[in-house]
């Protein structure tokens, strides 16, 4: 038996960061969604008790580091499930780039494990789940638009955006999470306009979003990498509509409404970025296929 599911990347609009708590995580408020630039996640029931990851990506580990092992062993755990699973990771989304890569993959695998192993999990009980695995994972449950609280697993459902084009382009270095997070001045924080955000959300307000894009991780990973801001304003040179940088980065998104122009900054970019994807923005319950 085999199903597969696919695992996209999400991008924040707003990423904001309240205080720093007593078990080390920090309080968030986030607006995320889902763009299609994604992974794809074949689940076949194995007979013998073993959890095997498969992938052609050297830069992802095949063993219990991998997050979708994670999330099979959790499910296999909590469910006392006797049988296997063999993963296969087909990856397309950049690693650690600031793009939930990972915590799609294992969302995924929650969400196609759910069917193969006919556990009747609720969304709800599912993203509660995800949220043992990693703070972003239980946003990737849902699979849509959403303001995240707490530290990443409090979600609460919003509409997709109005439908544009992103253009998303990762610098070569990787960016450690938990290093941007440690090394944030708290005090030096300019709150974006959460609430003005999902406003705008709700009444479809395509340059309301635009005017709003904002991430306060900027002010750690801008700095340290000078390629994230370059990126920033060459898309802008170009033409996007907004522009900002995803999670603690270092991959830079930029909005535009038509396709032409999306080409336009892709173009000017390559050369310099050697990462550089045109994906439409998804949103509520669109599916990929
Ligand atoms: C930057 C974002 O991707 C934005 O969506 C998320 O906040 C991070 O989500 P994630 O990668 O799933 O994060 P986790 O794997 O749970 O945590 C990695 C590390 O980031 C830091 N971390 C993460 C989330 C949070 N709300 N506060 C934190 O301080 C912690 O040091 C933690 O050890
Ligand atoms: N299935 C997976 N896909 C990608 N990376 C994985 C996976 N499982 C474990 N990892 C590890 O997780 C680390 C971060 O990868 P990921 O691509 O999820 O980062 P990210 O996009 O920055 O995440 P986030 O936006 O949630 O902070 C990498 O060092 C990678 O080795």
């Amino acid at each position: 038996m085999y199903t597969s599911e696919k695992a996209p990347a999400k991008i924040n609009l707003t990423l904001d960061v309240l205080y720093k708590r007593s078990d080390d995580f920090h309080e968030v408020e986030m607006v995320m969604t889902t763009v299609d630039l994604a992974d794809r996640i074949e689940l076949y029931l194995l007979d013998r008790d073993e959890i095997m990851i498969q992938s052609e990506n050297r830069f992802i580990p095949n063993d219990e580091r991998n997050l979708a092992f994670r999330a099979a062993k959790l499910l296999k755990e909590r469910f006392k499930i006797s049988a296997g699973v063999k993963i296969i990771i087909e990856k397309q989304i950049p690693v650690a780039a600031g793009l939930a890569g990972g915590s799609s993959d294992a969302a995924a695998t929650l969400r196609g494990l759910n069917r193969l192993w006919q556990l009747g999990i609720s969304t709800e009980q599912l993203a509660a789940l995800g949220a043992e695995i990693g703070s972003d994972v239980s946003f990737c449950v849902y699979n849509s638009t959403a303001l995240a609280k707490g530290r990443g697993e409090i979600i609460t459902e919003l509409p997709a955006p109005p439908s544009c084009w992103v253009v998303l382009a990762k610098p070569s270095q990787g960016v450690s999470t938990q290093s941007v997070y440690q090394s944030l001045p708290l005090d030096k924080v300019e709150h974006p306009d959460t609430i003005g955000m999902v406003e705008a959300l709700k009444n479809s307000d395509y340059d309301g979003i635009c005017s709003r894009l904002k991430n306060v991780l900027e002010l750690v990973t801008l700095p340290k990498h000078p390629q994230v801001q370059q990126i920033k304003q060459q898309m802008l040179q170009s033409g996007a509509d907004a522009v900002l940088m995803s999670g603690s980065g270092p991959t830079v998104f930029g909005l535009v409404k038509h396709e032409s122009r999306a080409v336009r900054i892709y173009n000017s970019l390559r050369g310099f970025c050697e990462e550089v994807y045109i994906v439409r923005m998804l949103g509520s319950h669109q599916t990929l296929d």
